[in-house]
C-alpha cells in the first residue's frame, strides 16, 4: 500500500456525508515513524492532480475545459464529464494526447453506474478516475467537469480523502466559472427562494474563480461604469467567499499556472493559503453578507492548545454548536509546544491539521481561522 499523506502526517478524522446518516468514524493514527520524507515525496510525485470545475448553467465551464484541453501545455490531460443526476448513467471522458502542441482529443467512453449524488456517485466517480488512471500509463492531469446544479460538496469531501483512490489521485483545486453579466441573477434568483443554493455552493467551495463573460458587461456600460460594476461583483464574491481568488476572464482565457497544479488542499503549500489569509484580514465576523453563505474570519494573538481546537472545531464542524453549517475552512495555528505552523485545511465535516513548516525567528505568530458557511 502506498503511503498515505494523512495516514503518515496527521491525526485523521473521518466523517461519512451527511447523506447517508452514518455515524461518525473517527481514526487516530499517529505519525509514522517509519515513514521517510521521500516516501511521501514520491507518493505525492505519482499521484494525479483532479480540478473538479463547477459553475453555473452556461457559465463557461465547457469553455474553459475546450481552453485547456488546446492550449501548449504539454500536459496529457483527461477530463470527465459528471452528470449528476438520478437519471444519468454514463460519463464521458476525453483525454489529450498532449504532445506538446495542444494535441489531439480523443474521446473515450466510460460506461458507468447509474447514480445519484452520494454513494453511487461516489463509487462511479472512484471507478471512473481508478479506469483512467489503470488505462493510460502517462497521465498529468484529470479535470472533472461538473453539470452547471451539481453541488461540489461531495465532490470535494471524496476527492481529498478516499481510501479507494489512496494517493494515486489527489484533489488540486476546485475552480468555479461565474458568468459576470448574470451573477447577480443567479445569486438573486436563490436569495429569493427555497431551493437549494448551488450558486452559493459553488462559489463558497471554490479554491479559484473565473468572473467570465466580462467583455458582456463592458459591451453594455461604458469603462468606468464596467469597471464598478465588475467591482461589486467581486465584493459579493468576496463576501461569501474570501479565499478564494479571483480570475476575469473572456472565453476563459485565463493563465493556465493559475487553474493548473495549485496544489489547494496540500498541507504543504502554504504560499497561496498565506497570501489569501492575509488578505482576509480584513473581514470580520460583523462583515455580514445579506446572503446566508458567508466568510467568518477568527484572528488571535495567542498560543493554542491543540486537543482543545480539535475540540471546538469537532463541535463547529459535526455538532454545528455555533449555527454554522461550514462547507470549508482553512487557518494557520500557533500550537502550544511546537516550533511548527499548523495549517487546518476542513471540507464539509472532514478536517485535517498538519505541522508545515517551522515559525521563523522574527515571524509575527497568529492564529487565524476563515470559515466559509451558512449561517
Ligand atoms: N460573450 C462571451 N460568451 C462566452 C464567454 N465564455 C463562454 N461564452 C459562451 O457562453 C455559452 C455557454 O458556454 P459553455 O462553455 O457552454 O458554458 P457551460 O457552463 O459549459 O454550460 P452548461 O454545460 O450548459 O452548464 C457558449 O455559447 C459560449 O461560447 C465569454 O467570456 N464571453
Amino acid at each position: 500500500m502506498k503511503p498515505n499523506k494523512f495516514r503518515d502526517e496527521a491525526r485523521v478524522l473521518v466523517m461519512m456525508e451527511d447523506d447517508d446518516e452514518t455515524p461518525p468514524l473517527a481514526i487516530q493514527i499517529e505519525e509514522s515513524a517509519n515513514s521517510s520524507s521521500s516516501d511521501l515525496k514520491t507518493s505525492e510525485e505519482d499521484s494525479v492532480g483532479v480540478t473538479v470545475i463547477t459553475g453555473y448553467l452556461g457559465a463557461g465551464k465547457s469553455t474553459l475545459v475546450n481552453y485547456i484541453l488546446n492550449a501548449k501545455h504539454g500536459k496529457k490531460i483527461a477530463v470527465i464529464l459528471n452528470e449528476f443526476g438520478e437519471e444519468i448513467g454514463v460519463e464521458r471522458a476525453m483525454i489529450n494526447e498532449g504532445d506538446g502542441d495542444g494535441g489531439a482529443i480523443v474521446e473515450e467512453w466510460v460506461e458507468l453506474a447509474n447514480g445519484c449524488v452520494c454513494c453511487t456517485v461516489k463509487h462511479s466517480l472512484v471507478q471512473a478516475l481508478e479506469q483512467l488512471i489503470e488505462r493510460k500509463d502517462r497521465l498529468d492531469h484529470i479535470l472533472l467537469e461538473t453539470t452547471g446544479l451539481a453541488n461540489p460538496a461531495p465532490l470535494a469531501s471524496i476527492l481529498w480523502l478516499d481510501d479507494q483512490l489512496e494517493s494515486a489521485v489527489k484533489l488540486d483545486s476546485i475552480i468555479t466559472v461565474v458568468d459576470a453579466r448574470n451573477l447577480r441573477v443567479q445569486l438573486s434568483e436563490h436569495r429569493d427562494s427555497s431551493s437549494f443554493p448551488e450558486a452559493f455552493l459553488q462559489i463558497a467551495f471554490a479554491d479559484v474563480i473565473i468572473l467570465n463573460k466580462v467583455d458582456l458587461v463592458s459591451n453594455e456600460a461604458s469603462g468606468p461604469v464596467a469597471s464598478r460594476v465588475i467591482e461589486e461583483l467581486e465584493k459579493e464574491i468576496r463576501n461569501i467567499n474570501s479565499l478564494a481568488e479571483i480570475i476575469h476572464s473572456v472565453k476563459c482565457e485565463v493563465n493556465l499556472s493559475k487553474i493548473l497544479d495549485r496544489k489547494a488542499y496540500d498541507a504543504k503549500q502554504l504560499a497561496h493559503l498565506e497570501t489569501l489569509l492575509k488578505e482576509t484580514e480584513s473581514l470580520s465576523t460583523s462583515n455580514i453578507h445579506d446572503s446566508n453563505v458567508r466568510t467568518l474570519c477568527i484572528t488571535e494573538h495567542r498560543q493554542v492548545d491543540l486537543d482543545k481546537v480539535r475540540l471546538w472545531l469537532e463541535e463547529i464542524l459535526w455538532e454545528k454548536k455555533y449555527n454554522m453549517d461550514v462547507y470549508r475552512c482553512k487557518g494557520v495555528l500557533d500550537v502550544q509546544n511546537s516550533a511548527q505552523l499548523h495549517t487546518i485545511q476542513a471540507v464539509r465535516e472532514i478536517y485535517e491539521i498538519v505541522p508545515a513548516r517551522r515559525w521563523q525567528e522574527k515571524e509575527e505568530r497568529v492564529v487565524k481561522i476563515v470559515f466559509i458557511g451558512s449561517a
